[in-house]
């Protein structure tokens, strides 16, 4: 199993108290295996997503990543996670102003020491980017800066992949066209995948759903 989570537990303390936002949660995912993580807003979606990709430590269970317990591991530990072994995509597209589309998608590979420019050349193939890759971000919509942010998470050859609300600032054709593109391509390397969506019909694309409602797993 490539993520094993177990009676996974936080706790935010706010101006009003304690507030147990995870109580408890238990799931796994398969290395080619696709899931879409639900709920309602404020239900703890984007925190389990921190808590799997090493952002954040829980208050408690565990949490087992391909085979290794990122639960048991401090601040570097995690941040050899974050670098070898996860990658994740977010809303907002996070890509670096100053740099051009192709080291844009090259840049979290080379970090890691894994550039491999025929692979870079491929993701930005299959994504629509090759006419892009001398341009700057802000010279591409939306749709097409998405699709540089997810090349650029795939560069590393990531075993897990998280995305949170990955299309939630594209149109729903847009939105569409750039998830198709992104599962085809987690696909081929046979990384998982977790994706927080809002959407029923993107989650309906993933061969599994799971809903957090109240902390924990519906
Ligand atoms: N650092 C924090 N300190 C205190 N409370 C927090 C913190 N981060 C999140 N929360 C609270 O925890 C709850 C869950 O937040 P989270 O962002 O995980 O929810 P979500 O399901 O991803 O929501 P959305 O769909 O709106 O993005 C919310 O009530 C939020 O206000």
């Amino acid at each position: 199993m490539l993520l094993t989570v177990t009676d996974l537990r936080k706790t935010y303390a706010t101006a009003d108290g304690p507030f147990d936002v995870l109580r408890g949660i238990d799931m796994t995912l398969d290395r080619g295996e696709t899931l879409a993580l639900t709920g309602e807003s404020g239900s703890g979606k984007s925190t389990l997503l921190h808590l799997i990709g090493g952002l954040d430590a829980p208050d408690g269970g565990q949490i087992m990543l391909d085979g290794e317990d990122l639960t048991a591991m401090d601040d570097n530990g995690r941040a050899r996670m974050r670098r070898d072994t996860v990658g994740v995509v977010f809303q907002q597209f996070n890509l670096i102003p100053s740099l051009r589309i192709a080291d844009n998608i090259a840049f979290q590979a080379r970090l890691a020491g894994r550039h491999d420019p025929a692979w870079c050349a491929t993701l930005a193939d299959r994504m629509g980017l090759t006419p892009q890759l001398r341009k700057y971000p802000e010279q591409l919509s939306g749709g097409q800066q998405q699709r540089v942010a997810i090349a650029r998470t795939l560069a590393p050859r990531p075993k897990l992949v998280l995305a949170d609300e990955p299309t939630g600032n594209l149109d729903e054709a847009t939105a569409a066209q750039v998830l198709a593109l992104m599962l085809d391509l987690v696909a081929d390397t046979g990384a998982g995948l977790l994706m927080v969506t809002h959407s029923d019909r993107l989650a309906g694309q993933m061969m599994r759903r799971l809903h957090l409602a109240q902390g924990q797993i519906a």
